[in-house]
């Protein structure tokens, strides 16, 4: 059996009736993720503060039932914890690398998560084919990039919603033409605690289509 990080208290709490699941995805995670190149063999002791509940702290960003597309999910991060945490909204997962996608799909199956959909491909080729109220993504690219990407995948007064580190200010900075290009408003940065003590930075701005 794998060992990894033991369940930090603020899981129940952040997860509530949804933590078996979130345990049950946390230690499959542990079990193949470095397999199958999902997490280097040293993730396993932060594989609860680092990655589970780092994306978990983005739930209650989510709108009622909303449609929301998380852009390069990899592992499922912060998509698949996203859909265990929050059952009410519907979550895509566009992810380009086919061995990804099948650990996402096998994952949704083996958990019995129904509003899970796994979109094998680059987020532009989703452009134009579908709108979503809210897109996340994590670890993914500097915004000058990634607004592009995902920005033109939310619909008319959706939400960009992107988990962001430290240098997120000057991300920002660096992206100005490209937020403007993609009409994102003014952006916030929120500094959320995961539970651990240590700061997340979402980055949350409402596009005009
Ligand atoms: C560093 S990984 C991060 C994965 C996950 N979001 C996480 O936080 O662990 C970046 C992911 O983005 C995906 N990716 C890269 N370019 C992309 C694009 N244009 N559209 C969608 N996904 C992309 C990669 O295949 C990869 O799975």
């Amino acid at each position: 059996m794998t060992t990894y990080e033991a369940e930090p208290a603020a899981a129940a709490a952040m997860f509530g009736d949804r933590i078996e699941l979130a345990r049950s995805y946390t230690a499959s995670l542990a079990e193949h993720g470095e397999t199958l190149g999902l997490i280097g063999p040293r993730e396993l002791d932060q594989l609860w503060s680092r990655h589970i509940l780092n994306s978990a702290v983005m739930a209650p960003l989510l709108q009622s039932d909303a449609l929301v597309a998380d852009v390069g999910s990899g592992a499922g991060l912060p998509g698949l914890v996203l859909a265990i945490a929050r059952p009410d909204v519907s979550m895509a997962l566009i992810e380009p690398m086919e061995r990804r996608c099948d650990w996402l799909r096998s994952e949704t199956e083996r958990m019995g998560l129904t509003n899970v959909e796994v979109v094998r491909a680059r987020a532009e080729e989703v452009h134009g084919t579908r709108a979503f109220h809210q897109v996340t993504a994590r670890a993914v690219s500097a915004l000058r990039t990634l607004v592009p990407w995902t920005a033109p995948l939310v619909a008319d007064g959706g939400e960009l919603v992107l988990l962001k580190g430290a240098r997120v200010h000057d991300e920002i900075a660096a992206a100005e033409k490209a937020l403007r290009k993609h009409k994102v408003g003014t952006p916030e940065v929120l500094e959320l605690d995961a539970g651990d003590g240590d700061v997340t930075r979402v980055f949350r701005a409402v596009v005009r289509g």
